[in-house]
């Protein structure tokens, strides 16, 4: 067992197919964020079979656990502990279970000779960093979010906290139960060193199940999906291959978990394609501090779709044909991008200053670049489509998915010259919205399209609009870290390096 062991979870933007990935005849465009959550174990010296937790971040977030094995695994949080954690509970409760099941009870106590500290830090991204922007008086820019210092406190405890929306539960778990099945012995530390791999895959199937079981509901698993394998097109699992571990007490023992959560059980269906957003564009993201209530929105419509069966099925395949054009569409510019690099990166420069109106006007282009502009205004419009569907959508249902506030705000950003697309992302509501932007190789200075962006955003009066600087991640899901090269983790957890 090393000393220590690190292991981050990236977060997620569900940019295609909010509602319908709930269905497994759909897919969707799920994209990982580069804002992620670090879960670091080390050996304690508080004594045997204890487990401390903190998530230094929050006020009030430290928890400690007596793990007992006699006649079977329990952990029990301590009297002592002043708040509660069911997400951290459950992960400990069923990871270390499994852990006994795969291994031994034997060599788990072992593992817990002498007991663990764990640490839990999120990006600043996963929480609105409004308050630290107006304490140092500081624009809300990307800039400025630089500047705030990594890993931040929040001054507040988790219950209060503002969440962004970028599935700071999924990410929270995927880490914790990633970074704890490795320090016991369950799995190899290279299993994160490839992108799918049988482990990798126990680690999915896991963290699903204590994810779903921490919420009370089996979503379509999209966040924890992004959070284990990265940037992909996700079509969901059968909800059925953990009912019978979903019961109504979500901390009372359940009988055998490995055979249900291991990767040999194909009743795993989901499925996890190659997707990731093309070269030279960026994601941008921002939180709009109005906030919605997912379950409900997710509630009201799928209780139209079941009552207006013919329409709903017609919607749905319009909009599924849209997602699955917009994921063709960026992917084939990642192909023309890597046939001829020059031609795509001479009109990803020339669209970056026109207006999406404008890409196609060059006739003195070569072929190779008209099909690289054709693609690009190609991928604009379906983008158009997609938010003009999901808006009806919401409209056929009685919910809030663009409301007007958003279509003006989304309307003014998808017109600034060098904006692909755009939409609310996931369920949609008031919370967020997501942009593509072309990233061209070279600019003049404040006159990239990320620029006009920002300014935007920055002096937008209807809406309170505040960037998040989270961009698509470079790496493909859970990863294995070292505590020394993430800049102020150490700091951040207050744990040895080694
Ligand atoms: N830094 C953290 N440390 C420990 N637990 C955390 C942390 N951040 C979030 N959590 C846990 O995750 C829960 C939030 O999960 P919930 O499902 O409500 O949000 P979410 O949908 O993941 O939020 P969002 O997508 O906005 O990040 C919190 O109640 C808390 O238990
Ligand atoms: C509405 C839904 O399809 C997506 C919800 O996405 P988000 O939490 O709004 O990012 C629900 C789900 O996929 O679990």
């Amino acid at each position: 067992m090393s000393p220590t062991t690190v292991i981050s979870a990236p977060g997620k933007v569900l940019i295609a197919g909010g509602y319908l990935v709930l269905d497994p005849a759909y897919s969707g465009i799920v994209v990982s964020t580069s804002s992620r959550f670090y879960t670091v174990i080390q050996p304690s010296t508080r004594g045997s079979n204890t487990v401390q937790v903190r998530s230094p971040q929050f006020k009030n977030s430290t928890w400690e656990f007596s793990l007992s094995f006699d006649p079977f695994l329990t952990v029990q949080p301590r009297e002592e502990n002043t708040s509660k954690n069911k997400f951290v509970h459950l992960a400990l409760q069923h990871t270390i279970s499994l852990a006994c099941e795969a291994r031994g009870v034997p060599a788990i106590q072992e593992s817990f000779a002498k007991g663990l500290d764990i640490a839990i830090v999120g990006d600043n991204d996963f929480y609105s960093q409004r308050a630290q922007l107006a304490a140092q008086n500081l624009p809300r820019t990307l800039s400025s979010l630089s500047s705030i210092q990594p890993f931040c406190s929040q001054g507040v405890t988790l219950s209060e906290v503002h969440k962004t929306g970028l599935g700071s539960s999924a990410a929270l778990i995927t880490s914790l139960v990633s970074a704890l099945l490795v320090h016991i012995g369950v799995i190899p530390s290279s299993a994160f060193l490839e992108d799918q791999g049988k482990e990798r895959q126990l680690s999915h199937n896991l963290a699903q199940f204590i994810h779903c079981l921490a919420q009370g509901k089996v979503g379509s698993g999209f966040d924890v999906s992004a959070a284990v394998f990265g940037s992909h097109l996700y079509t969901r699992f059968d909800p059925t291959v953990i009912a019978s571990l979903m019961g109504d007490d979500p901390m009372a023992r359940t009988k055998s978990i490995l055979p249900i959560v291991s990767s040999d059980n194909k009743s795993w269906n989901h499925r996890v394609e190659p997707f990731r957003l093309p070269p030279l564009t960026r994601l941008m993201l921002a939180d709009v501090d109005a906030g919605s209530d997912t379950p409900s929105l997710v509630g009201k419509v799928l209780k139209w779709r079941k009552d207006n069966e013919a329409k709903a099925t017609a919607v749905w395949t319009t909009l599924d044909q849209l997602n699955q054009s917009l994921a063709f569409t960026l992917t084939s510019l990642s192909t023309l991008f890597s046939k001829d690099p020059a031609s795509y990166t001479a009109v990803v420069k020339f669209i970056s200053s026109l207006q999406p109106l404008q890409w196609t006007a060059d006739p003195s282009r070569s072929a190779g670049q008209t099909e690289v502009a054709n693609r690009f205004y190609e991928a604009h419009n379906i983008s158009q489509a997609i938010r003009k569907n999901m808006k009806e959508m919401g409209e056929l249902a009685g919910v809030p998915i663009e409301p007007e506030e958003q279509t003006r705000l989304l309307d003014e950003c998808c017109s600034q010259a060098g904006v692909i697309g755009g939409g609310v992302p996931g369920a949609g509501g008031y919370d967020a919205v997501w942009l593509l932007v072309c990233e061209p190789d070279e600019c003049r200075a404040n006159e990239y399209p990320r620029d006009r962006i920002e300014r935007v955003w920055s002096t937008y009066k209807d809406l309170d609009v505040s960037p998040l600087s989270a961009e698509e991640s470079m790496a493909k899901g859970a990863r294995l870290e070292s505590i020394g090269e993430i800049k102020g983790l150490q700091h951040a957890t207050q744990l040895l390096v080694g």
